[in-house]
Order: C-alpha cells, then sequence, then structure tokens
C-alpha cells in the first residue's frame, strides 16, 4: 500500500480485469522539469493494454524525461500520472516497480566489468531468484546461455541489449519502458531488437519506447507520438506520424 491508495492487488485486478478502453498506463497534462527549469510542458499519453507507444523526436524534447516520470525518477510538478485509472503521483521508483512499471534506460543499464550471470545475479534484488532470472533469460535467449560466463561489456551491443530485457522480464513487469534501443547497434540488429519488442507486445506487455530513429520502431508501433520541445506535438497510427516525419522537423 503506498501513501495514494494503490495496491498491487486492486492495480493487478484493474489490469487483468479492467476494460480494453482504460489505459494502463496515461500522463495527463505533466509537467516536470530539473531545478527551476521546467522541460515537460503538459504532455498528455496514453498507453492501451497489449500494444507499443512509441516517443519520437529529436535530441533534447523530453522523450527520456517522459519515461523519467512513468517510472516515478522525475516528480510531476503539474498534471496526473495514472497507473490502470489510479492516480500514482508521488509514488516513488520502487513502489511503481513493484506495480510492474519496469524500465531499461539509456544505456542498458547492465555491468560491463561482470559476467552475464553475475549480472543476472545482481537482479535477484528485486526479489526474484537466480534461477528464475537463468531460465528467462536462456530460454528466451539461448546465446545468453551459451555466454553465461563471459564479461557483458565484451559481448556485442544486441546481446547487452538482451542481458538488459532479460533482467527486465524476469520481474514480470505488465509495463516495459525502454529508451534508445537502438543506440550503438547495426540497423539489422536493430530491427531484430524491435521483432523482439513486438512479440513482447503480442504475449501482452504494454511497452513504451524513446526512440530517436523513427524509421527504426514505426513498423512495430501501434502508436506513435512526436515530443517537442516537452509537449506532444503529433499522435496518431504510425503511418501517419510516418508522413509527418518526411514532410516535417526531419526533412525527408
Ligand atoms: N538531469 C538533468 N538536469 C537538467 N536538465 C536536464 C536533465 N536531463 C535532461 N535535461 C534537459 O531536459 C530537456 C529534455 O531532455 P530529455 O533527455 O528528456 O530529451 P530527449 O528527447 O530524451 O533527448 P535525448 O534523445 O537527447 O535523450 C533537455 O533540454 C535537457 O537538456
Amino acid at each position: 500500500m503506498t501513501g495514494h491508495g494503490v495496491t498491487t492487488a486492486a492495480t493487478a485486478a484493474a489490469v487483468t480485469g479492467g476494460a480494453e478502453s482504460t489505459p494502463i498506463l496515461e500522463l495527463v497534462g505533466v509537467r516536470a522539469g530539473y531545478g527551476p527549469v521546467q522541460v515537460l510542458h503538459g504532455i498528455e499519453l496514453a498507453l492501451t493494454p497489449g500494444t507499443v507507444l512509441a516517443l519520437l523526436g529529436p535530441n533534447g524534447g523530453g522523450k527520456t524525461s517522459t519515461l523519467k516520470v512513468c517510472s516515478g525518477l522525475l516528480p510531476l510538478t503539474g498534471g496526473e500520472l495514472r497507473l490502470a485509472g489510479r492516480v500514482v503521483n508521488g509514488v516513488d521508483p520502487g513502489a511503481l516497480a513493484r506495480l510492474g512499471i519496469c524500465s531499461i534506460p539509456e544505456g542498458r543499464g547492465i555491468f560491463p566489468n561482470l559476467t552475464v550471470r553475475e549480472n543476472l545475479w545482481l537482479a535477484t534484488g528485486t526479489g526474484t531468484g537466480l534461477d528464475r532470472l537463468e531460465s528467462v533469460a536462456y530460454s528466451r535467449f539461448p546465446i545468453l546461455g551459451q555466454r553465461r560466463g563471459q564479461l557483458a561489456g565484451s559481448m556485442s551491443g544486441g546481446e547487452q541489449q538482451m542481458l538488459a530485457l532479460s533482467r527486465a522480464l524476469a520481474t514480470d513487469p505488465t509495463i516495459l519502458l525502454l529508451d534508445e534501443l537502438s543506440m550503438g547497434l547495426a540497423p539489422r540488429v536493430v530491427a531484430e531488437m524491435y521483432e523482439i519488442v513486438a512479440q513482447l507486445a503480442a504475449e501482452g506487455l504494454s511497452i513504451v519506447v524513446a526512440e530517436q530513429f523513427a524509421r527504426a520502431v514505426l513498423p512495430i508501433a501501434d502508436t506513435a507520438a512526436l515530443i517537442l520541445q516537452g509537449r506532444v506535438a503529433r499522435i496518431g497510427a504510425p503511418l501517419e506520424i510516418d508522413r509527418e516525419l518526411s514532410t516535417g522537423y526531419l526533412g525527408g
């Protein structure tokens, strides 16, 4: 139970038994910033269960800050963050994680000087046992099983991203927040990673992904939002947003 009256059971019931039309995650007029500098100026977003919402836009537009609000790392100065219809403003990141929100930050959050297995072990702090972490990781990504004793930093970027995803998935999240999945990856590997994201959504996960390279994520997104200067400048079907991008701020 948090100070805001949110319980895991209540939220789980809302998630599993709620109407499809209730967004699993919703940002309503969200304002936030760093110290005196406001960077989000009334963000409006809604994530439908089991879908992929892509946040697009140039550097500094506010994509990462929006994800940080969703994971509880950046406090709101206005508006509402809603999880399955309940306001969760001010709920700390640990409590939001226990309510099912899992975040993979830009740079993946893995430890390069530790082995794959040691990286998985570090995730046991979330309450998931090493056995489960390893079985989730190696069954979904067999290559990680082959590399269990290898230093994470010596693996390819795609393999490191698989490791980050494995740690996240073993906690059984309902919402996955991904920041710049494509960073440092070859185009072919980016496509493979987004295929995995599409598969996770097909399995029922609800996913928000911030991505500077729109073309990487648009093919698998259900909805795309263009974030410019801390506001949602456009939101709609990926094809529509793709057209906007072709003629708009990316200049084709
Ligand atoms: N820790 C911070 N302290 C102060 N200002 C910050 C901080 N993090 C981000 N900002 C500012 O907030 C604004 C939005 O940044 P944010 O990282 O959310 O954008 P972004 O769209 O994710 O860009 P990028 O793709 O470069 O990460 C920028 O002007 C940035 O300089």
